[in-house]
């Protein structure tokens, strides 16, 4: 009778989401004829499913998880769900459980590079931090029903505000107070690192989420239910609307009942410039010029540019000869000096390649070399230059993240990115600047536009050079180093708060602090105290009683947002709600999740540059040590004077890039050489090929 059941709400399940395929198809063909159709959220922030395998799973998982829900309304606890019989005729009815992202892996011991999607990393776990990976958890799901449903209830049973109530109380505001101590590149660099370590792609359902609501599986709109300060577009009866993260079934999360929904990774976890090179071997050949050396480039006004994409990703306007660019992370058009970013990385990586092919005449052996040293540069700049910049030098000591912890690949740290931190590293949007500018090389403005109107528009990264000054490219970097950047705080621009993705002709916005808080309920994050006790810190019990990672105001303001309970208060509302740990900009809670995730991406990282197994030796270690971010950009961008020796802090003095020397190729022009015992101090150097002289 059980094993009817089953039957029963399987067959039921694949009902449902044949007619679900119907309506997508339907749509598809709707959308065809008007393209405005597409949700701004998938198609310009693009997180869509990299393979039709992937989308395939996707599919299978909503049905599954449509078949659980049908079985949970008939009696069967979490337990009963779990049971094989459950499972076999899951397995039967649906060609197999939506399980793991299937990839086969096989390793091959002692190979010199590390792999492009990021498999065989670690050799006794060869899937840890590759891409399409299942994103670790610090803490089991709470999500509603045990699996699947997001978090809407609180702890007493009544509903949590809405996220948007919640943006409203705690993240609204004037940031008039800029950081004393970050230059806009911590904006910069902070989100093109996020493009190197995680992307977490949204369901494959491909309607319009406002005319589905009720489709659990896939949708989770922000619905106003009454009129909002913001008028007259977010008013009573507005959908914001919010695809969730795609799904899928994965034991090998580890924590947990097995059958919760877990979300994907697209990326490398790894910070391997997966954002340059793509996160599979086909990304790449994209990407890369041919079998040369040298990475992809289009030929722009002012010289070789970063290359031009599918121009239906962002505004292009082709008949200007403005394009979309397309590189490692689909997300590069958001903002136009994001776009910069990308192109000065593709501009270094051909430099290096330049200069290193004349020692490896194999052109992918020189492409392969450059690539390492390009990570090797990308992972100096994260750990020595742009962690320290904003984190207390009490969590660089703890997480081991600074240049003088000494250096051991630990192959028992998973390095995949935790869920959390997907949130949690969301507090680089209380950085977003209002403006978005190109100056010139003197640091003076020459043309600006408010944030919100350069959002996928690279019309900025087109301004032709004029009388030898900048072109748009470079003057967004100078740009990012002339201004402050915004106070690390609760607060998010109104750019992003209420005019994310402004979309006229339809009417429509969105509030990226309120999608932070939706995306941490769609993956069904435990809540802000609950991630306090996981960090060992003590928890909120109360609004008046007196808690010192937080202000009184600070706690009057989660009180208003409408919480009935603080123990229902979200993540990323909580942690950007504390006060800054001492000589730090992040309160305690986010340190912990942050620091935690760049800990196992250092020491969990076989191909860390500074693993003498796979990395360099001494001597290129300390050639990398001595290049910097600000040198990066001299090279590549002809600045006159810029911070150094780093480029995120203010109180770097500015220095003629005439001074600031490029990196000392030397010891890895000599790499094929084994590594020999280092001369004392007092002898000459050995000269290179010595001993074939
Ligand atoms: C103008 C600049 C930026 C814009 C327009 C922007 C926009 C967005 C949007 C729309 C999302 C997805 C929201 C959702 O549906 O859940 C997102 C996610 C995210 N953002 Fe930003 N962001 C910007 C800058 C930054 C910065 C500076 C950082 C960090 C320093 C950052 C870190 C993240 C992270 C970690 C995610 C989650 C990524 C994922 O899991 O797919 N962003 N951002
Ligand atoms: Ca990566």
């Amino acid at each position: 009778n059980r094993s009817s059941t089953i039957k029963d709400a399987v067959a039921r399940a694949l009902d449902i989401s044949k007619l679900g395929s119907a309506l997508a198809d339907l749509h598809t063909k709707r959308s065809q004829s008007s393209p405005g159709l597409a949700c701004p959220l998938t198609k310009f922030h693009n997180r869509q499913l990299p393979t039709t395998a992937d989308v395939t799973a996707d599919k299978s998982m909503a049905t599954m998880m449509v078949a659980l829900r049908l079985l949970q309304k008939r009696g069967f606890s979490l337990d009963d769900l779990e049971r094989d019989t459950v499972l076999l005729e899951f397995e039967r009815g649906l060609a197999g459980i939506p399980g793991c992202p299937k990839t086969t892996v096989s390793c091959k011991a002692g190979d010199s590079f590390r792999s492009m999607n990021g498999t065989c990393n670690n050799l006794r776990n060869p899937k840890w931090g590759m891409a399409g990976a299942v994103q670790r958890r610090l803490l089991p799901a709470a999500y509603d029903d045990g699996l699947n449903l997001p978090r809407k209830q609180g702890v007493n049973g009544s509903p949590l505000p809405s996220p948007r109530q919640v943006s409203n109380a705690v993240h609204r505001g004037t940031k008039d107070v800029t950081s004393p101590f970050l230059t806009l590149h911590a904006f910069q660099f902070g989100q093109f690192l996020d493009h190197d370590v995680i992307s977490t792609p949204v369901t494959s359902a491909v309607y319009d989420c406002c005319s589905y609501n009720d489709d659990v599986d896939n949708c989770f709109n922000i619905n106003f239910a009454e009129d909002d300060p913001y008028q007259p577009r977010f008013k009573e009866g507005y959908c914001m609307e919010v695809k969730r993260s795609s799904g899928v079934n994965c034991e090998s999360s580890g924590i947990g009942p097995s059958l919760q929904r877990q979300q994907i990774n697209k990326l490398t976890s790894f910070i391997d410039a997966s954002n340059v090179y793509g996160s599979s071997d086909e990304q790449l050949q994209g990407l890369r010029d041919g079998n040369t050396p040298f990475m992809r480039v289009s030929e722009g006004a002012d010289g070789p540019r970063v290359p031009n994409g599918n121009d239906s990703t962002c505004k292009a306007k082709p008949d200007e000869g403005i394009h979309c660019s397309l590189v490692g992370d689909d997300r590069v058009n958001v903002v136009p000096s994001l776009t910069s970013y990308h192109n000065v990385f593709i501009l270094e990586h051909n430099r290096l390649a330049e200069r290193l092919r004349e020692e490896f005449p194999d052109e992918e052996e020189a492409f392969q070399q450059t690539r390492k040293l390009m990570i090797a540069i990308m992972q100096k700049i994260v750990y020595d230059e742009y962690l320290p910049s904003f984190l207390s030098p009490l969590a660089m000591k703890k997480y081991k993240l600074g240049n003088l912890s000494p250096y051991k690949y630990d192959p028992s740290l998973d390095p995949t990115i935790s869920n959390e931190f997907g949130i949690a590293y969301r507090m680089g949007h209380t950085w977003i600047p209002m403006f978005m500018a190109v100056f010139t090389k003197e640091f003076q403005p020459s043309f600006g536009r408010f944030t919100n109107e350069t959002y996928e528009d690279p019309s900025m990264t087109y301004i032709e050079s004029q009388n030898g000054g900048p072109s748009g490219m470079e003057g967004l970097a100078y740009w990012l180093s002339a201004k402050k950047s915004p106070a690390t705080d609760r607060i998010l621009e109104d750019v992003v708060r209420n005019d994310l993705f402004l979309n006229p002709t339809k009417d429509t916005s969105f509030d990226l602090a309120a999608l932070n808080i939706q995306r941490g309920r769609d993956h069904g994050l435990p809540s802000y105290n609950e991630y306090r006790k996981f960090c060992g810190l003590s928890t909120m019990s109360s609004w008046r009683t007196r808690f010192g990672d937080l202000t009184d105001a600070a706690l009057s303001r989660l009180e208003e947002a409408g919480y009935s309970d603080p123990d229902d208060v979200d993540l990323f509302t909580g942690a950007l709600s504390e006060k800054p740990v001492p000589g730090g900009a992040l309160g305690p809670t986010m340190e912990c999740i942050i620091g935690d995730q760049f800990h196992r991406l250092k020491f969990g990282d076989r191909f860390f540059y500074k693993n003498p197994e796979t990395g360099y030796n001494r001597d290129q270690i300390e050639a990398i040590k001595n290049y910097s971010l600000a040198s990066l950009m001299c090279r590549n961008y002809k600045f006159e004077r810029i911070h150094f020796p780093d480029i995120f802090r203010v109180l770097s003095p500015l220095v003629d890039c005439k001074d600031i020397d490029d990196i000392d190729l030397t010891p890895f022009l000599s790499s094929s050489l084994p590594d020999l015992p280092r001369p004392p101090e007092s002898f000459p150097k050995p000269i290179r090929n010595i001993d074939t002289k």
